[in-house]
């Protein structure tokens, strides 16, 4: 996963106290119809308004729901890695990571990606937010080919954050949070007063006032988790992705992101997709499952069916070996 870290969102986190005792939220939305929202509160579109041209159309009141193309399209995606002989005279090796994957998911769905370390989960997210170029097939996010424009992805990037798995490592220490937040706004030369925007979306994922000003060093796991989708979302993007965004935090912190998660997605109209080894989590996260094996789809359909009915006999040995979240933990 060490190439992902080239997007520009590669980084997050939140305070302690925050998982001891979130914050109170505003209450969810539908996807199509975000809050309302005081004035003074980022509303996840305020980076947008008035700005991008998103394929020819402008992006500020951007719709979820009536665009006539899926958001994300890949049609017989195939991903071949090469690797150089370690000996003399021995043949180059190949591993097929993705083995003509097609699939579309449409604006506002929560989708998750499980499958066994090894099946293509990162590879496959990696083609969706332009970060490698399939060997053959093809990618659209919103109609456009990404392969074609894979010299300048700034349109993308600017539609698209990522999650990490690792609080730890996403931030840079000598950087403040507030620096950090920042960097998809610098990064896509995003207009307006990047400090307040920075400073809004903090306090909206549950961080303190002065969090902005501190250093990674001051926050726990959790709270670090929380700055990451900060810093994923300050942009205003459409797609939101994780790759196992909460697998290195303890049950009850990870269910709290995952709340946030949820709850940003409902707010904002947000896409989600999420790569997770753990089965358990998938019920509140998706509505939508995706199951991977040797770099092939072998089950995708609703989460609730896919778990009580699988029908690949992969499936059935994943849904078979779960472990499940206790009752109400996973509200933030
Ligand atoms: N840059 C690379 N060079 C060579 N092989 C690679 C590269 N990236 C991935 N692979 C191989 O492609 C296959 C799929 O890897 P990928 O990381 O997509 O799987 P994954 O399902 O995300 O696994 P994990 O859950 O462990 O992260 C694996 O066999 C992996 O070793």
């Amino acid at each position: 996963m060490s190439e992902a870290r080239e997007h520009p969102a590669a980084a997050q986190a939140i305070p302690a106290q925050v998982d001891a005792q979130p914050a109170a939220q505003p209450a969810a939305q539908p996807a199509a119809q975000p809050a309302a929202q005081p004035a003074a509160q980022w509303t996840g579109q305020t980076p947008w308004t008035g700005r991008i041209d998103v394929a020819g159309e402008n992006a500020a009141g951007r719709s979820h729901t009536t665009r006539d193309n899926p958001l994300v399209e890949l049609t017989g995606v195939s991903k071949v890695f090469r690797m150089p002989p370690r000996r003399l005279f021995e043949r180059a090796q190949q591993v097929k990571a993705l083995d003509f994957v097609t699939l579309k998911i449409e604006r506002g769905e929560s989708v998750a990606i499980v499958g066994e370390s090894g099946s293509g989960k990162t590879t496959l997210i990696r083609q969706l937010l332009g970060l490698s170029t399939p060997t053959e097939g093809t990618v659209r996010f919103d109609g456009r080919e990404v392969a074609a424009h894979s010299k300048d992805l700034a349109w993308l990037r600017r539609r698209t954050g990522l999650v990490f798995q690792d609080p730890y490592s996403s931030f840079n220490p000598r950087r403040t949070i507030g620096q950090s937040v920042a960097e998809p706004l610098e990064g896509g030369n995003v207009p307006g007063d990047h400090a307040d925007m920075v400073r809004q979306v903090l306090e909206r994922v549950g961080l303190p006032a002065d969090a902005a000003q501190r250093y990674p060093d001051a926050f726990s796991g959790g709270q670090r988790q929380r700055i990451a989708v900060a810093r994923a979302i300050v942009h205003g993007p459409e797609l939101l992705v994780g790759d196992e965004p909460v697998s290195a935090l303890d049950v009850l912190v990870r269910a709290r992101v995952l709340g946030l998660l949820t709850e940003l997605r409902r707010e904002f109209g947000l896409t989600l997709v999420t790569i997770t080894h753990d089965l358990g989590i998938v019920p509140q996260l998706a509505e939508r499952t995706i199951v991977m094996q040797g770099g092939r789809i072998v089950e995708d359909g609703p989460t609730e069916q896919l778990l009580s009915n699988p029908s690949d006999p992969y499936t059935q040995q994943l849904v078979a070996s779960r472990l499940t979240l206790p009752e109400n933990t996973w509200r933030g």
